[in-house]
């Protein structure tokens, strides 16, 4: 593997979104937004709106329930509504990384809340508040893409992005354990992917995330202080006319040793079922959008590339199940 280079916070894109609700700059910061997601597929948003305290109070109750013993997790798979607990070293690719899986439109955590590890039962209400929050701040952003690409409707894309929406949404807690020896010669932290839907929204407590930058090269994202980190998934770049990008990232050894604990939490935004993926801009392309192993075929709908992503993975069976948890366990 090659070296990766430093966070250079120089070149990587960080946008002041403080003034994303205001009509007067919406304009400037669509455009800023809109470029970043068409050359890096990534950026930084700082002076967001999410407020620190909430950000800190989940990565704390994380923090407190990544450190209870596996009986009080294992116990809790993560089931077809995308709810529940995926230990280290236990997902198809032996990644050294548990998962915590919020997935549902809201009240779908009261609702199942028996897919819930019981630590959990008395934080819905925090969890699905959070949520609500990062839902409110990636429909923002959906609106600076729509501004910025001069559609004709700036809530195209927002409005095809209910937070009610049966599939989509999911927040995941993540936690890279630290341990005195490392696991598996060879293995990831995070193998490389791309997400699959349209928006995740990145929230970390260390550095650790390596993104494909535009050269081609492996780098780290910086991590700064009340910043979130934004990058797309293949839906909405197909969606797009590939105007945006989705990137590939990762999680590796290199960047974060075995000795080494991290904490990220990753909100995914995914459009309703029923939205047709037809690129925009209409123009021909020759060349497959292709993504994480499968091509995505123009009028294919949300729902659909869910369902053959999770039959690529597991098998016909699987014919209900939610696309994120098929791409990123
Ligand atoms: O751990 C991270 O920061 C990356 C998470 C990620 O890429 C994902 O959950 O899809
Ligand atoms: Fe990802």
């Amino acid at each position: 593997m090659g070296s990766i280079s430093e966070p250079s916070n120089a070149s990587f894109p960080i946008i002041d979104v403080s003034q994303i609700s205001s009509p007067e700059h919406q304009p400037q910061i669509a455009r800023q937004i809109t470029e970043a997601c068409s050359t890096w597929g990534f950026l930084l948003l700082k002076n967001h709106p999410i407020p620190t305290s909430s950000v800190n109070h989940v990565f704390d109750l994380g923090h407190q329930f990544f450190s209870l013993p596996s009986s009080k997790k294992d116990p809790y798979p993560i089931t077809p509504r995308s709810i529940g607990y995926i230990g280290p070293l236990a997902d198809a690719k032996k990644d050294d990384k548990a998962s915590m899986w919020f997935g549902g439109p809201p009240g779908s955590l009261d609702q199942y809340g028996l897919d819930l590890p019981p630590f959990w039962h008395d934080h819905v209400e925090e969890i699905q508040d959070f949520k609500h929050k990062c839902h409110s701040l990636v429909l923002h952003l959906l609106v600076c893409f729509a501004l910025a690409m001069e559609l004709p409707d700036k809530d195209f894309f927002a409005s095809k992005h209910l937070e009610d929406n049966s599939r989509g949404n999911a927040l995941r807690l993540l936690h890279y354990p630290s341990r005195d020896t490392s696991p598996r010669e060879g293995g990831t932290r995070m193998g490389t992917h791309t997400d699959s839907g349209s928006v995740t929204l990145l929230f970390q407590r260390s550095a650790g995330l390596e993104v494909k930058s535009p050269s081609g090269s492996w780098v780290q994202t910086p991590c700064l202080e009340d910043t979130i980190l934004v990058n797309l998934g293949d839906a909405l770049a197909f969606w797009s006319g590939r105007k945006l990008r989705a990137t590939p990232h990762r999680v590796t050894f290199e960047t974060l040793p075995s000795g080494k604990e991290r904490q990220s939490m990753a909100y995914f935004c995914a459009a309703n079922p029923e939205t047709v993926l037809e690129p925009l801009g209409g123009e021909e392309e020759s060349v497959a959008y292709e993504a994480n192993g499968m091509v995505i075929e123009r009028g294919i709908t949300v729902g659909e590339y869910g369902k053959r992503i999770m039959e690529s993975i597991y098998g016909s069976k699987m014919k209900e199940e939610n696309t994120k948890k098929a791409i990123e366990v």
